[in-house]
């Protein structure tokens, strides 16, 4: 059959309807979860801890298979999922993980563009122990985005990591997101990463999309005047008091 470009276009990277998950132990934690991410828009997913973001981004990776009947999840293309630890394999060294079940005779040589991309060129021989922190994160990048995802899910990608570390991980994960243009979930406490990466903000709260919002930045930056209200008005959402703010 012919594709359809019109069909393409306007086609959501993720469409999300009606989604219920529960375990015996605790009620619903999704409640009739609807969502849609448009194909190369970044969103990133807050709400207070138990709220139930893990358990959507593993039903969106696949990884939840007692999700299915419960509702509709479609995902299209190729899904890439990086965690907060960055779970490479401690007896394969870095090229080798990047590539790990790719298929096709060029495969070490997109490792390599992808390491090169995450500003790890020359690491390709490393052993994972042999790497910081942040530049485990970066294999991880480089592992997802190698694979050419129509959707990254990135869970508390740099929860682990030093606030100096983060902030280079925000601007490369930025550089990264505009080159590729994979639509982005991403699963964060921190309301200010939110703002300064998202397009888009949604919070988790009982189990549905509670609050909604488009990050409006004129630029991207925590000088504009807008980031400072959308901080203010997110952390009210999160029931976070004027006095924690101090
Ligand atoms: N496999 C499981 N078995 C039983 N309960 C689970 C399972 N996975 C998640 N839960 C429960 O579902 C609820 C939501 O968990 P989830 O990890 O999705 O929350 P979260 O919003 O990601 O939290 P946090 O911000 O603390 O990481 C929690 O009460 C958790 O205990």
């Amino acid at each position: 059959m012919a594709a359809d470009p019109g069909h393409l276009i306007t086609a959501p990277a993720v469409r999300v309807r009606n989604l219920h998950r529960s375990f015996s132990r605790n009620g619903g934690v999704l409640n009739g979860l609807d969502l849609d991410i448009a194909p190369g828009e970044f969103v990133a997913l807050i709400g207070r801890s138990g709220t139930g973001k893990s358990t959507l981004l593993r039903a969106l990776a696949g990884l939840d298979r007692d999700v299915e009947g419960y509702g509709q999840i479609t995902v299209p293309g190729a899904v890439s999922v990086v965690f907060q630890d960055s779970r490479l394999l401690p007896w394969k060294r870095v090229l080798p993980n990047v590539v790990f079940g790719l298929r096709g005779a060029d495969a070490d040589r997109r490792g390599r563009d992808a390491l090169a991309e995450v500003g790890l060129e020359g690491r390709e021989r490393a052993w994972p122990y042999q790497l910081s922190g942040g530049e485990q994160q970066r294999v991880s990048l480089a592992r997802s985005l190698v694979r050419e995802p129509q959707l990254l899910l990135a869970d508390e990608p740099f929860g682990a990591l030093d606030a100096l570390t983060r902030i280079r991980m925000h601007a490369l994960l930025r550089k990264l997101c505009e080159r590729h243009r994979p639509a982005v979930l991403l699963v964060t406490h921190d309301v200010d990463e939110a703002i300064a990466l998202a397009d888009r903000v949604i919070q988790l709260d009982d189990g549905v999309v509670r609050t909604d919002v488009r990050v409006d930045l004129t630029r991207r930056s925590r000088h504009d005047p807008r980031f400072a209200e959308l901080r203010a008005f997110l952390l009210d959402e999160l029931g976070v008091t004027e006095e924690d703010r101090r």
